[in-house]
């Protein structure tokens, strides 16, 4: 009998693989940072290369109603790297599905984000230094900042972001450098963001913030704010791919936006839109990040469903704060070899939700990768043996990152 590798327990039988784009070759590298749920690839050179040429087009100015300040391009990035970029961000980026309760008087409702949403990045009070091990330091003195400064633990933006970033910057024409990347994805037309203001004190006045979607056609309705002897029509971008809104000025203090839900058109296929912004004080970090991370779990795109999926998530050796206890070490054994251990160990995407390359350090499972677990009871459930290491240790419940 041929020997079967472990790799080949989980690739699909029955399905025959046609040629896709999502089918790209395993980056060769990725941005890597303890609070990230798994690395983040670099982009590849199909998509870096063709950056250099942002924008694609020259912007509309659109400024003809009471407080209206926008630019318009159709399209930012061309329509084969933007539709690249998009499958490759719904690949990559860890997503979350936020739920927060709001009080009013002595009622409390439950909202549940009717979207996947992601962030990174920090206020302008602190910065992360730049180089590997990206520490955060606040922006004056580069002292670090004490563990109490922000409830959330902030990420920095991943370089397959700040590349773009850089773009957008470059175009944005008024100076602004962001300091905040927002991802939302909106996997069918049941998904929306309602009609707000990105008018938040935290982003001090007249805030420039530049919007970019990617994949599927959706309405981007604008409105004015309620407001006596002004009389502005409302206004629908059908936003495509590629498609970048910069609003600025005084728009965000006077106009209400919203992407709302729709039926049939493009609307079963996903959209991702990606806003820069910068914030100015803490507020805007602890904000952001209780809105678009959470404190759920974290969902990572499944090629082979076609679906976001909890995700597996890593934070073990390498990837993991010093104050993080190792729950057990483990090795695994398959059929084929006696013994498989680290780099030596290679998981099928499709089941651990991770490469061999971004999981370099297999055979140790800390406290906070619950991930781990459950990515070792699917192997132990196709029949491969997996038992703790000698070197095990503190056993205790695993949590989520
Ligand atoms: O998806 C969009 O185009 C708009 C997103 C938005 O308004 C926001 O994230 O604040
Ligand atoms: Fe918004």
């Amino acid at each position: 009998m041929a020997k079967r590798t472990l790799e080949s327990f989980y690739k699909p039988i029955s399905k025959p693989k046609k040629p896709r784009i999502e089918d790209n070759p395993p980056p060769s590298s990725y941005s890597r940072h303890p609070s990230y749920p798994f690395p983040i690839a670099d982009l590849p050179p199909s998509i870096a290369n063709a950056f250099p040429d942002l924008p694609a087009t020259t912007p509309r100015s659109i400024t003809n109603q009471s407080h209206l300040d926008l630019l318009y391009y159709q399209p930012f990035i061309p329509p084969t790297t933007a539709r690249e970029l998009f499958h490759f961000l719904r690949r990559e980026l860890p997503f979350y599905r936020v739920q927060y309760t709001i009080r009013r008087g002595p009622n409390t409702t439950q909202i549940n984000t009717p979207r996947f949403t992601t962030v990174f990045g920090v206020d302008d009070t602190s910065l992360f230094t730049p180089n590997n091990d990206s520490r955060l330091v606040d922006s004056k003195w580069h002292n670090p900042i004490p563990s109490t400064k922000y409830k959330y633990t902030p990420r920095p933006i991943p370089a397959c972001l700040d590349a773009l970033r850089q773009r957008v910057e470059a175009a944005t024409a008024d100076g602004t450098r962001y300091n905040f990347c927002l991802v939302n994805y909106y996997a069918t037309g049941d998904d929306s963001i309602s009609y707000h203001s990105d008018d938040e004190r935290f982003l001090g006045p007249n805030p420039s913030i530049a919007s970019l979607s990617l994949g599927a056609q959706r309405d981007f309705l604008m409105k004015h704010k309620p407001a006596e002897k002004i009389d502005a029509a409302p206004i629908k971008m059908p936003l495509g791919s590629g498609d970048m809104v910069v609003m600025r000025g005084e728009t965000q203090a006077n106009w209400l936006h919203s992407i709302p839900k729709r039926k049939g058109g493009e609307a079963h296929r996903g959209r991702i839109n990606i806003t820069f912004r910068r914030a100015v004080v803490p507020g805007g970090t602890d904000n952001y990040y209780n809105y678009n991370v959470g404190e759920g779990k974290v969902y990572r795109w499944d090629e082979d469903e076609g679906r976001m999926r909890d995700a597996i998530v890593y934070n073990g050796h390498g990837h993991t704060s010093p104050d993080t206890p190792v729950l057990g070490r483990y090795s695994i054994e398959d059929d084929d070899r006696r013994s498989r251990e680290g780099r030596d160990v290679g998981f099928s995407s499709s089941v651990m939700g991770i490469t061999t390359q971004e999981w370099p350090d297999a055979h140790e499972a800390t406290a906070n990768t619950a991930f781990c677990l459950s990515g070792l009871r699917a192997l132990v459930g196709q029949g491969v043996a997996v038992r703790p290491g000698a070197d095990s240790h503190d056993k205790s419940a695993p949590r989520e990152a």
